[in-house]
């Protein structure tokens, strides 16, 4: 048996729409295989009531499909779904590097990313990889159209997450098609501010960079207390803030000695709105990790 513990991600980071992703140090979810005749599933955790075991509807069916590795897996969720901490992603990126171990299939973790992504295609519609990118590899991931890019930046970081859930689908269903050239314009100098900010571990230029007036105004709206969070979490010292994902998780990033504040701050802002929330203090963090 073959044990993968796959970190929770944070995509688009704002100003990087389907390009951007980070790894969390925590929450995870923690995968267990074995070679099998066919496919099985089995779900404990957080959320697995909501999470299909039906190898055809779990992501992590389409890469033991993708890798042709039929086995017995075990997804235990650490990440909630529709969360927006990419919880589909970290147990198809466990998946991913277990069967590929399990069955000698000899894929590196940047070969592992498309094959991860599959299972992305199948809950959200697209086959995005900003959260499996991360997950696989650690730190902070570009993706694009000809591969992945990494960094293994260190930033702290806290996510917040309300209870209730919006599904990547849906929040897929509100972008705009087209954008003005002045907003495309302001989104690429934040995103490279970002990239710039991530190589250099810097909080500060990572949240100013944060900024997108493109993707992220139409999403806020899908989470209730959205602005009453963002400015209290920026009034405990925040550097900046955005929907994780396509939420409703919110993340904001941080100096280490503020981290706790802004947790608390941004708990007692949905509380205030009558949603309960748990926050996570962690930081950009290490990719899946094995165990033999
Ligand atoms: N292994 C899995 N882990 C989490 N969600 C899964 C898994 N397999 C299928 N799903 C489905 O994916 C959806 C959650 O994915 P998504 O909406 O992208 O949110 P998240 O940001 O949490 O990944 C839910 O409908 C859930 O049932
Ligand atoms: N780029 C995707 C990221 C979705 O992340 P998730 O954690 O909410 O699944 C998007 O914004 O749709």
């Amino acid at each position: 048996m073959l044990t993968v513990r796959a970190p929770a991600t944070s995509a688009n980071l704002g100003s990087g729409f389907d390009v951007f992703g980070v790894a969390l140090g925590t929450p995870a979810d923690v995968v267990r295989v074995e070679r099998a005749p066919k496919t099985t599933i089995t779900v404990t955790g957080a959320g697995s009531k909501y999470i299909p075991e039906n190898p055809a509807k779990n992501t992590v069916g389409a890469v033991a499909k993708a890798l042709d590795a039929p086995a017995r897996i075990r997804i235990d969720k650490g990440v909630r779904p529709s969360s927006g901490l990419g919880s589909s992603a970290a147990s198809a990126a466990a998946a991913a590097v277990a069967l590929n171990a399990l069955y000698d299939r000899g894929r590196s973790r940047e070969e592992l990313v498309p094959i991860a992504a599959k299972g992305e295609a199948l809950v959200s519609g697209e086959a995005h990889a900003d959260n499996v990118a991360p997950s696989l590899l650690g730190g902070f991931t570009v993706v694009t159209d000809d591969g992945v890019t990494q960094v293994d930046a260190s930033v702290p970081v806290v996510a917040c997450l309300p209870e209730m859930s919006v599904s990547t689908r849906d929040a897929r269903g509100v972008i705009p098609k087209s954008a003005p050239l002045e907003d495309v314009v302001d989104t690429v100098g934040n995103a490279a501010t970002l990239t710039v900010g991530m190589t250099r571990n810097d909080p500060e230029l990572v949240g100013k960079g944060m900024c997108d007036d493109i993707v992220t105004p139409e999403r806020t709206s899908l989470i209730d207390g959205y602005e009453r969070v963002r400015e209290a979490a920026l009034e405990a010292g925040a550097t900046g803030v955005t929907v994780s994902g396509a939420g409703p998780g919110i993340l904001a990033v941080c100096h280490r000695q503020d981290q706790r504040e802004i947790a608390s701050a941004m708990v007692d802002a949905f509380d205030a709105g009558g949603v309960e929330s748990r926050a996570y203090q962690t930081a950009v963090g290490e990719g899946a990790r094995l165990y033999r």
